[in-house]
């Protein structure tokens, strides 16, 4: 991992020292590996976790690349190497060519295309305490990759530095278990004697988890999910509660540029497609901003993986170019997860700056009804409830549907309740409503089970919702789901307010999701 971080930001970098350089450097900081390791666990999981929720399936998996931002905010837990104040540190700023492969974690991105290549061998996590010594993450690159060939054409070479030292554990071959299918991974045999009892016992079964389901992350949507929990399990085990507290910080940060970025229509002026970037200075010019402005909000976006961000080029000296991730391209106007990030961003930061004046004046206490909530609190109409305040903006009820969407996408919405019994009951009586969606936004819920389960008659169906919502949904034909065609067509939208008398009576099972 040390010759990993080295190989991309060159020694200079704030706290950077390469373990592998033996005679050049002190030996390991079992403490600085361990964060590093961390670090790049999280960075996985935070890409896997991004790539899950991409609307065009599954991904291969992209290496991860370190972190600059926590570095620069490590706290009391984070020993920097050299005590300089942190400043960000550019992704491709160093060119160290080679990897190290000693490793225990050899994570191998090929060319585009190729997909990723994860394998793992954990034999040696265990057979002595976990520190800097058991955990490596590194990462190949192939000579003309991209990024590699970018970085050795634009970035002064950095020193030369001595031939590692024979590892203590054996070399990792490479060709024998670096493919995503291999079978030859296998759980650790020894204890993590550094660890408590309890902990230990905790950490094996995180890392066994891990250990079984990250080389099909990238084709098993199960496995990703269990492979990602995992790991954020391990991280929160083992990593210092001081990176926690400032790990906030930097996600502050990072949620307040993408704020700026969306609320400028940064990301949809950055252009989409295979090998598509731009240069700061061409993006500061369509968005109406200062290029200096616009390089320093997009180094907390690319510092944190939402945009890609390539080194100034021979006609640009000072600023970088940027490209899309499958994070960024989630956060296009229109995506439902870029409707998700603006509808949390309003009820959760925005509300939060109102809190306490919100307790201070209610008390200290659960609100009492649908109005007087801290989100009519901070529009300045307490007495409204949230939906009042809702339909009355028609922009913001358009982002709250399309957001609604992310519910159903992340979260299944079939194969909880069992609908065989439901559906011969429904064939047996004919005419009557069989499924009523009770708040059923833009009908998508009912969708997904019209899709499910092909017996279930679309005009048997209602999706019930505030008249403002109906008529944008699929009731009015609107942008919802379906527009009231497709599979919703003959669905029957019926506006109403559920806190009122219920306008569909004697139904068989309602449902409200
Ligand atoms: C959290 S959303 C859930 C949407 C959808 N069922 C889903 O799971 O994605 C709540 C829904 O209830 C609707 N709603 C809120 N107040 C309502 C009311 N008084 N009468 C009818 N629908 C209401 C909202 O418009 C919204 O579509």
């Amino acid at each position: 991992m040390a010759a990993h971080l080295v190989q991309k930001y060159g020694t200079t970098a704030p706290g950077l020292m390469d373990h592998t350089a033996a005679g050049q450097q002190s030996p390991p900081a079992p403490t600085l590996d361990a964060i590093e390791t961390l670090r790049a666990v999280q960075d996985l999981i935070n890409t896997y976790l991004a790539n899950g929720g991409a609307e065009d399936g599954r991904r291969s998996i992209p290496t991860p690349e370190p972190s600059p931002l926590p570095r620069g905010l490590l706290g009391d837990d984070g020993k920097r190497g050299d005590g300089v104040e942190g400043e960000a540190v550019r992704e491709d700023a160093g060119g160290l060519e080679g990897a190290e492969t000693n490793g225990v974690v050899v994570v191998e991105e090929g060319r585009e295309g190729d997909g990723g290549r994860i394998g793992i061998n954990l034999d040696d996590i265990g057979s002595t305490p976990l520190g800097a010594q058991d955990l490596f993450l590194t990462e190949t690159r192939d000579e003309d990759h991209e990024s590699s060939t970018q970085g050795k054409d634009t970035v002064p070479e950095p020193p030369k530095m001595e031939p590692s030292k024979e590892p203590d554990t054996p070399a990792f071959p490479p060709n024998e278990s670096t493919h995503a299918n291999d079978t030859s991974i296998h759980a650790p045999s020894s204890p993590l004697t550094n660890f408590p009892g309890p902990e230990q016992t905790k950490l094996h079964g995180l890392v066994d988890e891990i250990t079984l389901h990250l080389p099909h992350t990238a084709t098993d949507d199960g496995a990703r999910i269990k492979a990602a929990t995992a790991a954020l399990e391990l991280a929160a085990v083992v990593r210092p509660p001081g990176d926690t507290v400032m790990g906030w910080f930097a996600t502050m940060s990072v949620v307040s540029a993408v704020r700026l970025f969306l609320h400028w229509g940064a990301f949809e002026a950055i252009p989409v497609g295979e090998g598509e970037r731009i240069g700061v200075g061409e993006l500061a010019g369509r968005i109406g901003a200062e290029e200096a402005l616009v390089a320093r909000i997009a180094s907390m976006l690319t510092s944190s993986h939402v945009l890609h961000h390539h080194a100034p080029t021979t006609t640009n000296l000072s600023f970088p170019s940027l490209s899309h991730t499958p994070t960024s391209l989630l956060l296009l106007p229109g995506r439902p997860m870029s409707a998700m990030f603006s509808l949390l961003y309003n009820h959760i930061l925005a509300v939060s700056t109102i809190l306490p004046s919100y307790f201070d004046t209610y008390g200290r206490a659960e609100p009492l009804g649908p109005a007087h909530i801290p989100t009519s609190f901070l529009a300045g109409q307490p007495e409204e409830d949230y939906f009042s305040i809702l339909k009355g903006d028609e922009k913001a009820l358009r982002n709250f549907n399309l957001a609604m969407r992310i519910a159903s996408r992340r979260v299944p919405v079939t194969g909880i309740f069992g609908m065989e019994g439901v559906l011969e009951k429904a064939e047996r009586e004919g005419e009557r409503t069989v499924w009523v969606d009770v708040g059923g936004g833009d009908g998508h819920t009912v969708e997904e089970f019209l899709r499910e389960y092909p017996r279930l008659e679309a005009g048997r169906c209602v999706v019930q919702d505030l008249e403002e919502v109906v008529r944008e949904g699929g009731g009015g034909g609107g942008g919802g789901g379906g527009g009231g065609g497709g599979l919703l067509g003959g669905v029957r939208w019926v506006g109403m307010d559920f806190m009122r008398d219920a306008p569909v009576k004697g139904m068989s099972f309602p449902c409200c999701v």
